[in-house]
């Protein structure tokens, strides 16, 4: 109010802010505290603005009974909410919804039942109700001269704009009311619960971490007896391994691989009757870096849109040359996010481009991430792309490029070699993963696997 009446020196004497302070539910030192510093802020501004009769802020610091809160919220032109952290904030609802009135209300206050309504929200962009009042002014708290702006704006507002806006708050309050809440929330949780009596649940992790996850059916636990007896029974192997967050934890530092993942590959790659292939998102000069060691290595880099048999062999690539012009419109998004992201980067790849908030604070970075999401999807709806999320990034990469293409490939060129195995191992840990697994598991019906084959899709980690 005060920056308000700063800035907007043609308000002072014409507007009153009501600040209803809520009774503290806690006591102490803290709670003391913002008591004084509010008291000092009305007694400050009242002085600065208020003249004989006329006090800018009114603070009611006392409980107050529902149907006087409501009483205030039928009179006030604009109801500011600007908590900085808050959970489900009612109160924009009950303003809009006392502003709607009735006959009674009408009555009282001497309107014609017809006349239009009008209600003016301001609210931060920190309250759960936020994103569904698309007719409020959003802001953010603590830019306080954007606060006094949107109140301003809120005031000034053309009469016929403030009876859209009220239109728009009150059809979606009066439509989403609390049987619309009950329904949605039982149909969330009869779709969660359908399968639950077929799933099989699961006790993983100790002492504090330790919870009960229920799994499909199909779902087995990796049991490494039976995986190395099948080995050993096979004669000819494909093995398909994820690089982050597979072969390397995601929290490590050195994302390099260490001697003993070297040496681990190459024992693999030693046996004659094994195809052993690295799928990653990863460059192609990284990977080919990382594993230069590995002469018999397979790798696929950028999710297999480059793919090589082994260490000396040419790179192919899966599908066509990917157009990358796309990247001109999704640049200068993701610049934007960096920006206003601290500890975010971005990864240019040859054919893809990523958003990496891994040292970013983790809840921002993650609510930014979902936001860029939307955001990169509505911008790049008509070009050849795919918008996916990961573990800590946003990645654009070319539409048909996925890992599942790689496994297609490798066994394709097995059957083709009259090789096809009965052993299949694909190891990964995020939704990229899955497309492996889907071809190697759907594959089990086809002639690319020999009849009788061993499949094992593992996940590590938590299955997404
Ligand atoms: O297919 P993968 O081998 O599992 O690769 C997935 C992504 O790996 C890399 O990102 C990961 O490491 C980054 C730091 O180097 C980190 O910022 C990010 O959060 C991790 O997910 C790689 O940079 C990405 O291009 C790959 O998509």
């Amino acid at each position: 109010m005060e920056q308000l009446l700063m800035q907007h020196p043609e308000w002072q004497g014409k507007i009153v802010l009501v600040q209803i302070a809520n009774p503290a539910r806690g006591k102490g030192k803290d709670v003391k505290e913002v008591q004084a510093e509010t008291n000092a802020a009305v007694k400050r501004i009242n002085k600065t603005f208020g003249k004989p009769g006329y006090d800018p802020v009114v603070l009611i610091d006392a409980p107050l009974k529902f149907y006087e809160k409501v009483a205030y919220y039928v009179v006030a032109e604009c109801c500011l909410v600007t908590a900085v952290r808050d959970g489900m904030n009612l109160i924009p609802y009950e303003y809009i919804i006392s502003r709607q009135g009735n006959d009674r209300l009408n009555k009282l206050l001497g309107q014609e039942p017809s006349a239009p309504k009008k209600s003016m929200l301001v609210i931060s962009e920190f309250i759960g109700c936020s994103p569904s009042l698309s007719g409020a002014i959003r802001v953010n708290p603590w830019n306080i001269e954007s606060v006094a702006d949107a109140m301003d704006s809120a005031l000034e507002m053309a009469e016929p704009e403030k009876q859209l806006r009220h239109e728009k708050h009150y059809r979606y309050v009066s439509t989403h009311d609390v049987g619309y809440w009950a329904r949605s929330f039982l149909q969330d949780l009869e779709r969660t619960c359908r399968d639950h009596s077929k799933r099989r649940c699961w006790g993983i992790g100790f002492g504090l971490s330790f919870r009960v996850v229920a799994l499909d059916p199909n779902f087995k636990k990796l049991s490494l007896e039976r995986i190395v007896s099948a080995y050993k029974r096979s004669t000819t192997r494909a093995i398909l391994l994820d690089y982050d967050g597979t072969l390397m934890p995601q929290a490590s530092i050195d994302k390099s691989p260490s001697s003993k993942s070297i040496d681990i590959i190459n024992s693999l790659c030693r046996d004659k009757n094994n195809m052993v292939f690295l799928v990653s998102a990863r460059s192609r000069n990284t990977v080919a870096e990382w594993f230069s060691e590995c002469e018999k290595l397979g790798l696929a880099a950028e999710h297999g849109y480059f793919l090589r048999l082994t260490r000396d062999a040419e790179w192919e690539t899966c599908v066509p040359v990917a157009d990358i012009t796309w990247k001109q419109i999704a640049e200068p998004v993701m610049q934007l996010y960096t920006e206003t992201t601290d500890g975010s980067t971005i990864e240019d790849k040859e054919t893809s481009l990523v958003w990496c908030y891994e040292d970013a604070d983790p809840d921002f970075g993650s609510c930014q991430a979902k936001e860029l999401l939307d955001h990169l999807e509505s911008v790049l709806a008509n070009e050849p792309v795919t918008v996916k999320s990961g573990q800590s990034i946003v990645e654009v990469k070319p539409q048909g490029v996925s890992k599942g293409l790689v496994a297609k490939h490798l066994l394709s060129i097995m059957q083709e070699n009259e090789t096809s195995p009965d052993f299949v191992l694909c190891i990964g840990d995020d939704r990229s993963d899955e497309d492996m697994f889907e071809v190697i598991v759907t594959s089990m019906a086809g002639p690319s696997l020999a009849q009788n084959a061993e499949v094992f899709a593992c996940t590590v980690g938590r299955k997404p």
